[in-house]
């Protein structure tokens, strides 16, 4: 095993490769990540799966973009495979360049290699400048220029900018995503279960599922939420799998699980949703702190707490008049 000079053995990161990807960019920002083992794999399930296998120690994979939405796959492998835990998120600005093989003129381009997701940021410039062109998918924006040199059944890739460092290539088009700001936003997902420390600007993910068949049940799972000052940043539904019909819901609370409208609004999920499951509680990548009403505030919590306890304990409800709270 690689040893660093103090003999500390070095700690491995899965992430979608090969080198040159935004996922490798991401991957970048994780303090705890630089200079140690990182291991380029071809797919989210692969880099949740060395997770989970012991073959690294942390994964850093793709979940949102501000264009495309959610990343579908993670969302569902997140859903579906035990024993990970999200420590951290990160952002980083995507923009896309047109490559091609040396010589190959625009106009002649027919069929284009791209990550799907890529695909359809670039989508509106696709097709008004090739409107016949055909796609084929490739496992990441870099994995989409390699190809090109690997067999010819495209003629162009959509990459990062930065793929003329490492591959011989024409640049075509320059800036081709819908929208110059687009941000991914990328997730730290490891196998341990000690919940990063609250910084005050935290972000809580889970996900739930409804009970079936029952009027409102969506509108009291949001409920959970907002009776305990909890602003959801995040909720998308993704079909179950089973049948038709059946979801589970990804949701992102802005707090931390150890305060205590967070705890208390989890505390609400668990007793209402048959299958609930804690993501992770996490510093968000913005750091911009949570701003909750003063009602919500843990004082308030434990407050309300004490006195319950000294109700059950068999004191007065005199000597315990709190302050009156407007709203
Ligand atoms: O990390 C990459 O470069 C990928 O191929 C995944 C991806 C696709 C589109 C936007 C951000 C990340």
């Amino acid at each position: 095993m690689a040893q660093t000079r103090d003999t500390a053995p070095l700690r491995t990161y899965s992430y979608l490769g090969p080198r040159g990807t935004f996922t490798e960019a991401a991957l970048a920002q994780v303090p705890e990540a630089v200079g140690q083992n990182w291991r380029s794999v071809n797919n989210v399930g692969e880099a949740l799966g060395d997770v989970i296998a012991g073959r690294s120690d942390g994964a850093v994979i793709a979940i949102e973009n501000s264009i495309e939405g959610g990343v579908s796959v993670a969302q569902d492998a997140l859903a579906t495979m035990p024993g990970l835990r999200i420590v951290g998120e990160y952002l980083v600005s995507v923009n896309f360049v047109l490559v091609a093989r040396r010589g190959t003129r625009l106009e002649d381009v027919k069929v284009v290699n791209a990550h799907p997701v890529a695909y359809a940021q670039c989508h509106q410039w696709m097709d008004a400048t090739l409107p016949d062109h055909g796609h084929i998918p490739a496992t990441s924006n870099v994995a989409a220029a390699s190809a090109l040199f690997e067999t010819e059944l495209a003629d162009a890739a959509i990459a990062p900018p930065g793929i003329v460092d490492s591959y011989d290539v024409d640049v075509l088009a320059e800036a081709i995503g819908d929208n110059p700001n687009a941000v991914t936003r990328f997730l730290h997902v490891s196998r341990t279960t000690r919940i990063p420390e609250p910084t005050g600007a935290d972000k809580t993910s889970l996900v739930a599922e409804l009970p079936v068949d029952r009027a409102g049940a969506l509108l009291e799972l949001l409920q959970q939420f907002s009776t305990r000052g909890v602003n959801m940043s995040l909720i998308e539904s993704r079909p179950i799998g089973d049948e038709l019909g059946r979801y589970r819901f990804i949701i992102d609370a802005d707090g931390h699980i150890s305060d205590e409208r967070v705890a208390d609004a989890l505390l609400g999920v668990r007793r209402f949703s048959p299958g609930v499951m804690f993501l992770g509680s996490y510093p968000r990548a913005d750091k911009s702190p949570i701003v909750f009403d003063e009602k919500y505030s843990d004082d308030v919590f434990a407050d309300a707490r004490d006195w319950l306890r000294g109700l059950l304990a068999g004191e007065s409800d005199v000597s315990s008049a709190q302050p009156s709270r407007a709203g």
